[in-house]
């Protein structure tokens, strides 16, 4: 864990493509927030997510305005648009170094599921954007969590103890699975917040 230093703030950042945004996310980041004693966590919804080809994404619009909603109630929480604001892929060493700039004083703890530390080394200069932030890494029902401390065990051995495991209670939900229910008619309540469920269907999406 690492100690809170008075000099600078503590903010998670939840990047996320959200479509749609669920518990999962939300849970991740207030579990964050308390563990890490967070002073904010700020979801920034990808404008053009990286590894998101196989498939059409909703419109940034649209994924904003769900995660607007969804975190509305939460003081705790703000949503920033700025990778929806920028053109081309939402990578996040961009958003890191961005966020860097404009906050002199800020240590950044990028929150994510374990599916996505599995496969960093994959991401836009990995190694520099491991160096430049924290990583809060959540368990997530469905990866296995040896495999994962495995993992971030090699990564520390590299880079220092740059990323951090948080367990959390297994969400078994995914936006896939959402989507997917939504198109079947079936219900999605207890998964998503009421607000985001009731956009979805004014909206007629997926
Ligand atoms: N149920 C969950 N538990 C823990 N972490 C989650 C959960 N769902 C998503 N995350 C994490 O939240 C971040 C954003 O996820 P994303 O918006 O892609 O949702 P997703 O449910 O993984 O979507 P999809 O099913 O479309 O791939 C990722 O780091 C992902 O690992
Ligand atoms: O920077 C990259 O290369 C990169 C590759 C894959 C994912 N990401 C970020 O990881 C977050 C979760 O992505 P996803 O695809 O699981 O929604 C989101 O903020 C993405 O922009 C970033």
């Amino acid at each position: 864990m690492i100690q809170k230093d008075n000099r600078y703030k503590k903010i998670g950042i939840m990047g996320g493509t959200f479509d749609p945004i669920h518990y999962g996310h939300l849970i991740a980041s207030k579990w964050a927030k308390e563990n890490f004693e967070l002073d904010k966590v700020i979801f920034i919804p990808a404008g053009v997510p990286p590894h998101k080809k196989e498939r059409e994404v909703l419109s940034a619009e649209h994924r904003y305005f769900m995660t607007l909603l969804a975190t509305i109630d939460e003081p705790d929480f703000d949503v920033s648009t700025i990778e929806i604001d920028r053109q081309g892929p939402s990578y996040t060493i961009d958003t890191i170094k961005e966020l860097q700039a404009y906050y002199k004083d800020i240590q950044i703890f990028f929150i994510t599921g374990a599916d996505a530390i599995l496969e960093i080394h994959t991401w836009r200069n990995y190694e520099e954007l491991i160096k430049s932030c924290y990583f809060i890494v959540a368990t997530r029902e469905g990866y296995d969590t040896k495999e994962l401390y495995k993992r971030i065990e090699k990564l520390d051995q590299k880079f220092g103890k740059r990323i951090f495991h948080m367990k959390i209670p297994p969400v078994g939900i995914s936006s896939t699975e959402l989507r997917n229910r939504i198109q079947q008619g079936k219900t999605v309540k207890y998964l998503i917040p009421p607000m985001v469920e009731e956009y979805i269907k004014k909206k007629h999406l997926y």
